[in-house]
């Protein structure tokens, strides 16, 4: 049987995913000198990590390919699927929220809003819940942009620190939901793999706790 194959988030939640493999007793060498490569072995050979974009996880942990994956909640409520979110790993913490221009009045007026956005679906699901018709135009990075240009009056994303957004004379106009990374199985994996999937959860929980999360 191939070893079980997690998909990991490339960029920020790489090195914390690496922390938590090495609290959990893992050889984390490969990761550490990956080059190029793309499949890594973690620890003694039972688990292989594949690094990818973050929706792309998803992707590959609904058809099975991947057995678990490390992603934020941002990206499972913009592309929801099937598979089992097991665990909070909680690192990678930052929140969704509504945000625009410093000087305006987000919700003064009767024309629809324009909202720029990474992620369309949440931004649909947060207007909609607020029974709100907006125009969504959706932008692939450095959102914070859109308004600056004249785009959008107000844009949904990821604020952390908040810097992106002073800096460019915009505020938080509402959150919306906090994020932190996640832990999540492919439904058959959790079946077929159960004990060998069971004994990494319990590894991982003794890690984090160990860290205090
Ligand atoms: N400023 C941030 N603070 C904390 N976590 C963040 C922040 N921005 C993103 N994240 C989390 O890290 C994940 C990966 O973000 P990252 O910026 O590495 O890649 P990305 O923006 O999704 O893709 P790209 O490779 O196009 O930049 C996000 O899905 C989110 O869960
Ligand atoms: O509140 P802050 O600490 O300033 O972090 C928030 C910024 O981080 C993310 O962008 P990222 O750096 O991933 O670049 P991107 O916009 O190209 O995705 C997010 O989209 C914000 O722009």
């Amino acid at each position: 049987m191939r070893p079980l194959r997690i998909a990991l988030t490339k960029g920020r939640l790489e090195k914390d995913t690496v922390g938590l493999f090495e609290q959990m007793g893992k050889d984390c060498e490969a990761l550490h000198n990956k080059g190029r490569r793309l499949i890594l072995p973690v620890g003694d050979g039972n688990l292989e990590a594949v690094l990818c974009k973050a929706a792309d996880v998803i992707t590959y942990v609904e058809h099975g390919v991947c057995d678990l994956g490390v992603v934020g909640r941002d990206t499972i409520l913009e592309y929801p699927g099937s598979f089992y979110e097991v665990m909070d790993l909680g690192f990678g913490r930052c929140r969704f929220a509504l945000a625009g221009p410093k000087d305006k009045d987000f919700y003064s007026g009767y024309r629809e809003k324009t909202i720029a956005t990474k992620y369309p679906n949440v931004a649909r699901a947060f207007f909609e819940s607020k029974a709100m018709d907006v125009n969504v135009i959706k932008i692939e990075g450095s959102v914070e942009l859109a308004p600056l240009l004249g785009l959008s009056d107000a844009i949904v994303d990821i604020v952390e620190t908040g810097s992106t957004l002073k800096e460019n004379g915009l505020q938080v106009i509402e959150e919306i939901t906090p994020i932190s990374a996640r832990l999540i199985v492919n439904t058959a994996s959790m079946k077929l793999r159960k004990e060998e999937i069971e004994a990494l959860l319990s590894q991982m929980e003794a890690a984090l706790s160990e860290k205090g999360r």
